[in-house]
């Protein structure tokens, strides 16, 4: 049951081949199993998983089943889930238990999924790696010694080793689509505003986008189907008209124009994932596609510019963990000073304070002008070079990550190392566009992912693309041989 696809699954459920229950069974004996390897869980909801598949069984019998109607899913511990912890793997919440559902949550419950849990994730989402979170390092299931990537690494192993057969990420700078390509997946992040941000813990809230993760580009659509729509509870949500994001998967790509950034292709990206990314271009080719290179000349300035914004959004947002209202309290506080201190200090991890501590240097006063003001002129010239692209050509390729999967500790010690792994992923975030990442192949036994950037409003047309490639190649059908 774990190798098939939710087209698959759902077919199987509507023909009786087998139940929501024995289904939801399996994909928990699995995380059971395998899950002490990979610690990708944080918290199993084993007893509301079995509920709500009962009543998805109900659904299917009287005939009033969605696309998603019984399928098990895990949600990153990011997004709040009523009466249910909701860590953001942090130590700041591990005693909190959210009083109301995230809109992305409540929209999986009435699509009918059945939620398994909720994955493990760098504290906050503030990694490369998942390695910042305070439930320890996620382990990736193609070598246990690598990193999944981060911050939705929890949700990217969990789907990798086949524990849930879909899994939802948020991405601020690179966080869905960097795990889907250190573990074989498909990770789209949407354009900003199509899905509500309502009940997801903030980090960067100019950045912040919830989107998929599956195994085909099919399955990204129709869980972006699911989850994407206007909500008036989130202020930055888009009041669009909604689409079903499957309706141009079969499109030929005959015609299409797909740039090459320069700048995505040159120093710092691995001589052999550059290769294996020349065999992905030529099956692009093969179907129809034209190639050409283009140019981003603000490229260099993404990363910098990111790591002013992101942070100073992030001094604001978690101003709210303040020992008073919810979560982590130190004990024995002599004063209202003290209690602020310690319960921050012993609460938040050490990545999380490194960027409070930026984030709050650059909003200060004297030095607002130097480098939040500036990060903004930046973030607009970012957002213009792909303007401009997109005059030329239809979509972009690039790598997603400069490198297949690091080792666990590599980089722990040098975060500007450890920043660069989304050198390719943040301008899109900066800019607000969709990108998405698919499986493109293996260097040293490691996957790879290509990225494919699109300009507003263009996911289902890189889904489209996503999709040809599929038919083409089967990557994305490999199992790591632990999990089989
Ligand atoms: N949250 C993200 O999208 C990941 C990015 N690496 C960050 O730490 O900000």
């Amino acid at each position: 049951m774990h190798d098939l696809t939710l087209t698959e699954l759902s077919n199987a459920l509507q023909q009786r081949k087998f139940s929501s229950v024995e289904l939801t069974r399996h994909f928990l004996e699995r995380i059971k199993r395998y899950d002490g390897q990979l610690n990708s869980v944080i918290t199993l909801t084993e007893e509301l998983a079995l509920q709500q598949a009962q009543l998805a069984d109900s659904r299917l019998q009287q005939g009033t089943a969605d696309a998603l109607t019984g399928i098990p899913i895990l949600h990153k511990d990011i997004f709040c889930t009523k009466g249910i912890k909701t860590t953001c793997g942090s130590k700041m919440l591990d005693n909190f238990i959210a009083p109301y559902n995230a809109t992305v949550i409540d929209k999986f419950e009435s699509a009918g999924a059945v939620m398994l849990g909720k994955t493990n994730m760098d504290e906050f989402a503030m990694g490369s790696s998942n390695e910042t979170s305070y439930y320890g390092a996620v382990k990736n299931p193609w070598d246990i010694q690598a990193v999944p990537g981060g911050s939705s690494g929890g949700s990217a192993a969990a789907l990798a080793a086949r524990l849930a057969p879909m899994a939802t990420g948020t991405d601020t700078g690179g966080s869905i689509r960097q795990p889907a390509a250190l573990c074989n997946l498909v990770g789209l992040k949407p354009t900003y505003g199509t899905v509500s941000r309502y009940g997801i813990i903030a980090y960067a809230s100019s950045l912040d986008q919830a989107g998929p993760m599956t195994h085909t580009a099919e399955d990204a659509g129709l869980l972006l189907n699911a989850m994407a729509g206007f909500d008036g509870k989130d202020s930055t949500s888009l009041e669009r008209p909604p689409e079903d994001y499957t309706r141009h998967l079969q499109d030929s790509l005959k015609g299409l124009r797909i740039g090459l950034p320069q700048q995505y292709f040159g120093d710092g990206l691995n001589a052999d994932v550059a290769q294996q990314l020349e065999t992905a271009i030529a099956v692009l080719k093969q179907l129809g596609a034209t190639v050409k290179t283009v140019d981003l000349p603000n490229s260099h300035l993404s990363v910098p510019a990111y790591y002013i914004i992101a942070p100073a959004e992030c001094s604001s947002n978690l101003s709210r963990f303040d020992g008073v209202r919810f979560g982590y309290r130190c004990e024995n506080a002599v004063d209202l000073m003290d209690l602020y201190k310690r319960s921050r200090g012993e609460g938040f991890g050490a990545e999380v304070k490194r960027r409070i501590m930026i984030g709050t240097y650059a909003l200060s006063a004297g030095y607002y002008d130097a480098y939040y003001l500036k990060a903004q002129q930046i973030r607009r010239l970012i957002s213009n070079d792909f303007k401009q692209a997109f005059q030329e050509v239809d979509v972009l390729l690039s790598p997603t990550s400069p490198t297949p999967a690091f080792n666990i500790g590599e980089k722990v010690d040098d975060p500007v190392t450890m920043y660069l792994s989304d050198i390719y992923t943040i301008a899109i975030n900066l800019a607000g566009i969709p990108a998405l990442s698919i499986p493109a192949g293996f260097v040293q036994n490691r996957p790879i992912g290509l990225q494919l950037i699109g300009n507003y409003f263009s996911e289902s047309r890189l889904l489209n693309i996503a999709h040809q490639y599929q038919q083409q190649t089967n990557w994305h059908q490999q199992i790591p041989s632990a999990f089989t």
